[in-house]
């Protein structure tokens, strides 16, 4: 397990199950903000400093795919990129939920909106459209202000609830929804990077008195990967949505006039760090 500032490696890491209430302690220091060198004295692991800790672990071969064990990034940083092509070079088996890397981690937090996807594109199943709203943090900023609450209120709030990116302006400058689309639009066979991404102009003061209300739209079709603010109907799928709520509409030629609908929490603590035991679990067959 590792933080910005510390590696904890357990002794028997190799041979034993991680305990439960060992985990819980480590959840404890975290969430009370205290230093995993608290952790030094447990006689369950040890504690080391520094990011080359990582680098010896990776050199002594404990991460390669005959030891079982997996590779778990939950960090929101490009700086684990290096680590992540040289433990894939391993054969290591890798679980994202850090969106960074553009490639495969979770859309949707625990909504299997990849695993919906993958089951599509496998079957043969062509693909023409995708039209959701995926940022839980859009969604609820955006349905608590329509509630009339302060935006720098509803702001804090989304913080506070875990539904934000560490720094919350990667969700409201739109970069957060923008890494899912593409990787979305990559897992279609479309070469996209994030600068060929179109950003529709904010058109927030354009909302008028007929019932329309403003959702942050993704859009993938044929010609466009378009994510922005759109005017909706109030009483469509996207403008229906409240709180930190995800939508995803699958448009292909068996869903062609009713699209697969994947709906729920977009965002947020539990629902995230269940789809991360989710795909932990998925790949538990492909080690030997
Ligand atoms: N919250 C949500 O609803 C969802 C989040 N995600 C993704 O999960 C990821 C984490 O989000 P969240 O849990 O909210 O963020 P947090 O800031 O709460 O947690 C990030 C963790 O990563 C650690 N970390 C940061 N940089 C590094 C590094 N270079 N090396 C090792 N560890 C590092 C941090 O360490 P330290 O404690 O020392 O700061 C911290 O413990 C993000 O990529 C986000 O996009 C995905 C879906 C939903
Ligand atoms: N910050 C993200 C969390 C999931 O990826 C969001 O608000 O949707």
């Amino acid at each position: 397990m590792v933080d910005k500032n510390q590696t904890i490696i357990i002794a028997k890491v190799l041979t034993a199950e991680l305990d439960d209430s060992f985990l819980l302690e480590v959840c404890c220091v975290k969430s009370n903000g205290s230093s995993l060198q608290t952790l030094a004295n447990s006689g369950v692991c040890q504690v080391f400093s520094g990011p080359e800790v990582i680098q010896k672990v990776i050199d002594n071969g404990l991460l390669g795919k005959s030891t079982g064990l997996a590779f778990v990034d939950c960090s929101a940083s490009a700086e684990t990129i290096g680590v992540l092509n040289q433990v894939v070079d391993f054969g290591c088996c890798v679980v994202l939920a850090n969106k960074k890397p553009l490639t495969v981690p979770m859309v949707g937090a625990g909504l299997p909106v990849i695993a919906s996807l993958n089951h599509i594109i496998s079957s043969g199943d062509p693909v023409y459209r995708i039209i959701g709203s995926l940022s839980g943090t859009l969604g609820y900023v955006m349905s608590e202000v329509e509630d009339g609450k302060p935006f720098s209120q509803v702001v804090n709030a989304a913080k506070s609830l875990g539904y934000t990116e560490p720094d919350p302006r990667d969700d409201l400058g739109g970069m957060d929804v923008a890494r899912k689309v593409l990787i979305l639009a990559r897992l279609l066979g479309r070469r996209l990077n994030l600068d060929n991404m179109k950003k529709i102009e904010d058109r927030i003061k354009q909302v008028s008195a007929n019932g329309n209300v403003l959702r942050y739209v993704c859009l993938i079709d044929d010609a466009r990967c378009e994510v922005g603010i759109q005017e909706v109907p109030k009483d469509s799928a996207l403008g229906r949505l409240r709180g930190s709520d995800n939508v995803v509409e699958i448009y292909s030629r068996c869903y062609e006039k009713q699209p697969l609908v994947i709906q729920g929490a977009g965002a947020g603590n539990d629902t995230t760090a269940a789809g991360v035991l989710a795909d932990i679990l998925d790949i538990q067959d492909l080690f030997p």
